[in-house]
């Protein structure tokens, strides 16, 4: 969707305002000429967002006529924010978390699963569990993980309002999942599930997956792809080069309706799928999956070296 607007740009330095016209930045998720309507635009210098500081002026007459139509597609669709991304307000207490904590860590060789490590002092899991706790759109969190480590999440979040439930873990990955959804409450609208293994997701970027979420059904955070990446056969020898402008690294938390999940799984299992995230499963429905551009921090610890990468960006949050 796009506004085009016959506006009259001011001189450089805009004179008092010159009645009856209105700045058009005054126009509620309305955004002007330079700022991308398109919520997945990737520009060239692969930023998603501009502000533009110069602004449009309008008479009183155009300016209501916009604001009504603003109000009417916000009502119908969701505001746009100042990125072009549509945006949903997600419930208060409306989101099941399952955090996923039954790994065993093979890759990091510790003598505990590595979600159990210290990071400043806190076991890596806790960390993303006091960002989820503090938000008001979550209603619980599932703790999957080894009943023998049950302890360490019982009693580590000072004033907690909502409950904590346990699942135990599944062979793999997405065995947890499956057993952490059956815990949800039957009335959540999203289900969210994150890696413990990722201590260092912001709450900004969470709340924007649970918008994106809620607008799309189904939501991933995830980076855009920096390395050159080539496919390759089972002799090493390249078969192609991969156009890295379309390529994403996906991260968690990755969101959707919990019916997306449960039918999905539903197909995978009837069908024997190996998956490695979960937005696969609803990705396997052929239901649309939005990626939320995230931020490159949000790393897993899945090796002794991430382990001081992470010390080391959590240090300078
Ligand atoms: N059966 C499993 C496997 C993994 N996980 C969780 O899923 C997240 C991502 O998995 P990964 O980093 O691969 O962890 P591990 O499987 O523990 O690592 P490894 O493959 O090195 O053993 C982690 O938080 C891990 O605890 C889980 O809950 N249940
Ligand atoms: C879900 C995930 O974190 C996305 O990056 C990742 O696929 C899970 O980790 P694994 O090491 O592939 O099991």
């Amino acid at each position: 969707m796009e506004l085009r607007l016959h506006a009259r740009l001011p001189p450089a330095a805009p004179p008092p305002l010159p009645l009856p016209y209105a700045p058009l930045a005054v126009l509620p998720g309305l955004r002007t000429g330079r700022d991308s309507l398109q919520p997945n635009h990737r520009s060239s210098s692969r930023s998603r967002c501009t502000n533009s500081s110069s602004r449009l002026w309008i008479s009183r007459e155009h300016a209501a006529l916009l604001t009504a139509i603003v109000l009417t597609v916000e009502a119908s669709f969701g505001s746009l924010n100042n990125c072009g991304r549509q945006v949903v307000a997600v419930k208060e207490r409306s989101v099941s978390v399952i955090l996923l904590s039954g790994g065993q860590g093979k890759r990091m060789g510790a003598s505990m699963p590595k979600q159990y490590l210290p990071l400043l002092g806190l076991p890596i899991a806790l960390h993303s569990l006091k960002t989820f706790c503090q938000l008001m759109e979550v209603k619980e969190v599932v703790v999957v993980c080894d009943p023998d480590y049950k302890d360490i999440f019982e009693g580590s979040i000072d004033n907690l309002h909502i409950p904590l439930k346990f699942a135990c873990p599944g062979k793999e990955r997405q065995d947890s999942v499956f057993n952490g959804l059956q815990e949800i409450d039957a009335s959540s609208e999203l289900v969210c599930v994150h890696d413990s293994a990722r201590p260092l997701v912001s709450s900004k970027d969470v709340k924007k997956v649970l918008e994106d979420a809620a607008v799309h059904g189904a939501a991933v955070l995830g980076v855009p792809v920096k390395a050159t990446i080539k496919e390759a056969n089972s002799d090493s020898f390249v078969i192609k080069t991969l156009d890295r402008k379309t390529l994403w690294e996906m991260q968690t938390p990755q969101v959707m309706k919990p019916n997306l999940l449960r039918d999905g799984f539903e197909l995978v299992n009837r069908d024997g799928l190996e998956v490695t995230d979960d937005v696969s499963i609803v990705e396997y429905l052929k239901h649309p999956v939005f990626i939320t551009e995230g931020s490159y921090t949000n790393i897993k610890v899945t090796t002794p070296d991430d382990l001081l990468l992470a010390e080391r960006l959590m240090n300078e949050k």
